[in-house]
């Protein structure tokens, strides 16, 4: 995904998660009532005109969808519940076998009261759909049960209005619970902040009102309500709310704490970081909810494939009305109650809302882990990943260098060369410099005409001496460099060190070796991913000897160093030759090209900057790795449950099509199967929302 991808995708509004089948959910608030407005009728390709069976599926809704239309209320329960009641007491009355006209106006009544308690809606929204010539579930249904009050099923007819209304209105709440599972996140972080006044003194103030660089009061115990940074106490902070991870963590003066933590064993003080509508858990939701705007794979397949099953079964229907008659023997009655409960058994209910469910199950897990997951698309097809490259600083290493070791070269004086290296470090935001320039203490002169050398180094003027402080790579093409200075330079990288030069018009004047630590989650996450059946493949800007050396140490045999940004992209380009789709985890600007090349990019989110998290496709918010391999099971997860799904619903509506052909099924059992179809399907949808499993499986295992 590229970063004009990322803006398209943070600005497709309309959310294409219907909160049900045929209606909408009574219950929607704030963000969720946009889903609301899809009713019946906006189910993408289930019109009958064929110019309308293809629709980009990537905008947010459909264009012929009637806008602002307001639902009116939903049935209640109680409403629902004496529908069936007044149903199945009709039902009672005829199969008592009562004669006579006034047990048949009372069968009559009880069916026609029992069809517009619950029904309603349903007629106005099939009437709806009719009159704009669509075939959608609310016309079918209304047709059926038209169809069967006129040749006298009447307490049928109110039995297949009540089931289909009492299964929807399950459905609705089965959908809104995944959704709930996303925006319960939101009210982890608490709705007061305890801000210290101008005069001196604390007050409990709404977390909405504090600004930027308030200062906050949290007690052991509370939660924290808004990002900032530690300025006073040590404390442990529960994280597993943004992160995932439940361990605590130790803050301490100048360390991040985020809204929705939970502060354990002492008083701190922070400095307000991030307004409320932005801390990270914000982003963490809004992003997640904007992710199910986006169709996932299969989606598309479903409603493609319900656009034609709909209006084929339809006019079967039709047909076995038509023609049964003289091809079966049947009375013209016979046919046409055969023809109706074809009409049951096309629609499409199960089917259709067991792939969104799925998927914002699948979302919502991730966002429990710390992961996430720019788009159902991103969780359908992290399944399908064989390689993973891995950016060393940041992603594999902890990305906080230190300077271990230094020393002079050639007997240059060792207070001048401290001075000029510290001075043209520390006009360098690189690690690298950072390191040598922290490791140096000591203060900074002026520099001029300074100079990034992106990949290598940087050079400037200083004292009007003119200098570069770099790696070994570009002292090389300088011609500085001699084998016994080489000698010392592979002893440092066989540790796994990063060595910098500093040399001046006359030569090397001194050498810098700076390390980072592996983290202690990348050991594991390589033999996770290994487990799983993707190959890691270590990329970093720096020098091979040095890149080897870490990737050994984190169990990684294929590691490549010296790459540019572009030498990045392109080893990615490579390995999707190799090995088939590939990932990339990393964290800083060069390798955002990176990222956005991989199929699928992960951005390391508490150590990433901005631009690798915008053009990533998954974000990691406790820069665990373990997540990549976790991301990748989930959505092996999610593929299972939701083909498991699919056979489901295709399944029973296979046997009850063969069923209501050969005349053994009625019409009252076949919405009563797609009502158990649905909540089958919903309820293994939302199983998923238990979380991601901790096990790791074996490729064997996942090929399903
Ligand atoms: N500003 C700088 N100061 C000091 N050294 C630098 C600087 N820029 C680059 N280098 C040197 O060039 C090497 C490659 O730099 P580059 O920024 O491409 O990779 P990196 O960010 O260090 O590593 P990775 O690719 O793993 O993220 C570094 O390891 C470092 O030795
Ligand atoms: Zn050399």
């Amino acid at each position: 995904m590229s970063v004009v991808d990322f803006q398209v995708w943070k600005m497709s509004g309309g959310m294409l998660i219907r909160a049900s089948c045929g209606k909408t959910s009574s219950g929607s608030r704030i963000p969720w009532d946009r889903f609301s407005n899809t009713d019946g009728v906006a189910t993408p390709g289930m019109n009958m005109s064929a110019g309308h069976a293809h629709h980009d599926h990537d905008h947010g809704h459909d264009h012929d969808h009637d806008h602002g239309h307001d639902h009116g209320v939903a049935e209640s329960p109680w409403r629902l519940a004496l529908a069936l009641a007044l149903a199945i007491a009709a039902e009672a009355v005829e199969f008592a076998g009562l004669e006579g006209p006034p047990w048949k106006s009372a069968t009559f009544g009880l069916a026609v009261v029992a069809i517009y308690l619950s029904g309603v809606d349903v007629y106005r929204l099939g009437i709806r759909a009719l009159l704009h010539f669509k075939l959608n579930i609310n016309a079918l249904m209304s047709v059926a049960v038209t169809g069967a009050l006129a040749i006298g099923q009447w307490p049928e007819a109110a039995m297949v209005m009540a089931l289909y209304s009492i299964a929807e209105l399950i459905e609705a709440k089965a959908a809104d619970r995944a959704r709930n599972a996303i925006q319960g996140l939101l009210a982890l972080s608490p709705a007061e902040a305890d801000a210290l006044q101008a005069d001196g003194t604390w007050k409990a103030v709404p977390a909405a009102d504090v600004s930027k660089g308030a200062v906050l009061r949290i007690r052991p115990g509370e939660r924290v309500p808004l990002d900032g940074v530690v300025t006073r106490g040590n404390s442990a902070i529960n994280q597993a709310p943004v992160t995932g991870e439940s361990i605590p963590v130790d803050k301490a003066p100048g360390d991040p704490v985020f809204a929705g933590t939970i502060n354990e064993t002492a008083e701190l003080e922070l400095r307000v970081t991030a307004v409320s509508a932005d801390t990270t858990l914000a982003r963490i939701i809004h992003a997640v909810e904007a992710a199910q705007a986006t169709r996932a794979p299969t989606q598309r397949f479903v409603d493609r494939f319900a656009s034609f099953y709909t209006p084929a079964v339809f006019l079967f229907a039709v047909a076995v009305a038509l023609l049964t008659p003289f091809l079966m023997q049947l009375t013209w009655l016979e046919a046409l109650y055969k023809a109706l409960v074809l009409l049951v058994v096309a629609c499409p209910c199960a089917l259709v809302i067991s792939t969104p469910v799925t998927v914002v199950s699948g979302l919502a897990a991730a966002a429990r882990r710390g992961i996430l997951i720019k788009g159902g698309t991103y969780l359908e097809e992290a399944r399908t990943l064989k390689a993973v490259a891995l950016d060393k600083t940041g992603t594999v290493t902890q990305g906080k260098p230190e300077l271990v070791e230094w020393r002079t070269w050639g007997g240059a004086d060792e207070a001048s060369v401290r001075q000029m290296a510290a001075s043209l470090a520390s006009r360098s935001d690189h690690p690298v410099s950072q390191a040598i320039s922290a490791g140096l203490k000591t203060g900074a002169r002026e520099v001029t005409s300074f100079q990034a050398i992106p990949g290598k180094g940087v050079s400037g003027t200083v004292d009007g001496r003119a200098l570069t402080l770099a790696n070994h790579g570009l002292i090389h093409e300088r011609g500085q460099c001699t084998a016994e200075l080489e000698a010392v330079l592979g002893r440092h990288e066989l540790q796994g060190r990063t060595v910098t030069l500093l040399a001046g018009e006359s030569g090397v004047l001194a050498i810098f070796a700076v390390a980072d630590t592996i983290r202690e989650s990348s050991r594991q996450a390589v033999a996770d991913l290994k487990s799983l059946g993707v190959t890691p493949v270590m990329l970093t800007g720096d020098n091979l000897a040095t890149a080897q050396s870490i990737a050994r140490a984190a169990g990684i045999e294929d590691a490549r160093g010296e790459l540019l940004p572009e030498a990045k992209l392109q080893a990615i380009e490579e390995m999707q030759r190799r090995y088939g789709p590939t990932g990339m985890a990393g964290d800083g600007i060069n390798d955002a090209p990176a990222l956005a090349q991989a199929d699928i990019g992960f951005a390391m989110g508490g150590a990433g900057t901005d631009i690798a998290m915008e053009t990533a496709d998954v974000v990691i918010m406790n820069d665990n790795l373990q997540r990549v391999a976790e991301t990748i099971r989930l959505s092996r997860r999610t593929h299972a449950v939701l083909w498991q799904n699919i056979t489901l619903a295709l399944g029973i509506k296979a046997v009850f099509f063969v069923m209501a052909v050969f005349g053994s099924a009625t019409m009252w059992m076949a919405v009563f199967a797609d009502m158990g179809a649905t909540l089958l399907v919903v309820g293994n949808g939302l199983r998923l929302m238990r979380g991601v499993p901790e096990k790791v499986e074996t490729p064997a295992e996942s090929m399903t």
